[in-house]
């Protein structure tokens, strides 16, 4: 019989809000049903999945909600923030993907899980804050923000300016054998946001810390830890480029992770946005013979997966085996 294969989705913004602007959470519903016609056609055509999403604008709106109210109720912090943006996205991950599934006939069990990710207390992120989270601002207000709140504000690969956060690198998901026990009969979306950043506290159990995980490089340590045969990283755009958004640019349908790494060391992919991405895409590709990351857009996600568009990263070319 042949082996059903697996696959860790990473969903980057564009498949939970519209660009532009704050969405308000019917907004939210309506985009993640689209992107749940989408998962559910993979399921459709016999993928297991596991489902990891982003939360950065949903976090920092999060963040500003607890801190504008702090006159009637205490803030809450940064790791609970996490909590909730988990919470909320995975919820209406689940209502639509239950529904998209049942559309086409498929009654499986879709459910969260509740995502803790352990990383280094000494990671040298927290003294370097580089992931942005939240609004986009002019550069103007993002210079009032830092000025007033004390916030660090740094432009966001050309979109704009954004507050920016400490985002240390996962090195064990909290929740991992859950997920094992589920993988075979249940799609679960989980390490929402990168998960819930922790800290081990000495006494045998964690600790909250602020701070924001890179959801593709939690997905990446999810897809190692679950032995997925395919990461694949959803975004806005159909394939990874060099040369990105200059006269010569050229789009790539297969990298090898050498020529990944040359590319990262050229300056190719941008801080923030796809650089993690062709990181985590390398991580997995490395980590195991016959594993492959695959980048696309969420439109081609099938058509990539069946190795027809999209950028599919790998430890060496076929000829090359
Ligand atoms: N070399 C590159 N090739 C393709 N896209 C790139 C490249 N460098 C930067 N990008 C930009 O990175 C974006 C993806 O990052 P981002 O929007 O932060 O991710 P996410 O989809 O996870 O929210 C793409 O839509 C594209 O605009
Ligand atoms: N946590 C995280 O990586 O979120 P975004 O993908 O929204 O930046």
């Amino acid at each position: 019989m042949n082996k059903i294969p697996k696959v860790v989705i990473a969903l980057g913004g564009n498949a939970l809000q519209e660009k532009g602007r704050p969405a308000t959470s019917e907004e939210q519903l309506k985009v993640v049903a689209q992107t749940c016609e989408v998962l559910a056609d993979i399921s459709s055509h016999g993928y297991e999945m596991a489902i990891v999403h982003g939360n950065g604008p949903q976090v920092g709106r999060i963040l500003l909600a607890s801190e504008a109210a702090k006159d009637v109720t205490p803030p809450m912090p940064f790791d609970v923030c996490g909590a909730m943006s988990q919470g909320y996205i995975g919820y209406h991950i689940q209502q639509s993907l239950k529904k998209a599934l049942r559309m086409r006939d498929r009654d499986l069990p879709v459910t969260t899980i509740l995502t803790q990710v352990a990383v280094d207390k000494d990671d040298e992120a927290f003294q370097n804050p580089r992931k942005p989270i939240g609004p986009f601002y002019t550069e103007e207000e993002a210079k009032a923000i830092a000025e007033e709140k004390g916030y660090t504000m740094k432009e966001d690969a050309g979109r704009g300016w954004r507050r920016v956060v400490p985002s240390p690198m996962p090195q064990k998901i909290v929740e991992v054998d859950t997920l094992g026990r589920l993988w075979n009969s249940t799609i679960v979306i989980m390490c929402g946001g990168g998960g819930i950043p922790v800290v081990e506290d000495g006494q045998g159990g964690y600790e909250g810390v602020a701070a924001v995980i890179d959801k593709d490089l939690a997905a990446e340590k999810l897809a190692e830890s679950i032995d997925a045969d395919v990461l694949l990283i959803l975004t806005e755009v159909e394939q990874v480029a060099i040369n990105f958004n200059k006269p010569d640019q050229k789009n790539l349908d297969q990298l090898t992770c050498d020529e990944a790494r040359k590319y990262m060391e050229e300056g190719h992919f941008a801080p923030g946005s796809m650089l993690p991405k062709v990181k985590a895409a390398v991580m997995f590709a490395d980590s195991k013979p016959g594993r492959k990351a695959v980048i696309t857009s969420l439109a081609q996600a099938e058509n990539a997966l069946h190795g027809k568009t999209g950028t599919t990263i790998v430890a060496k070319k076929l000829s090359e085996v």
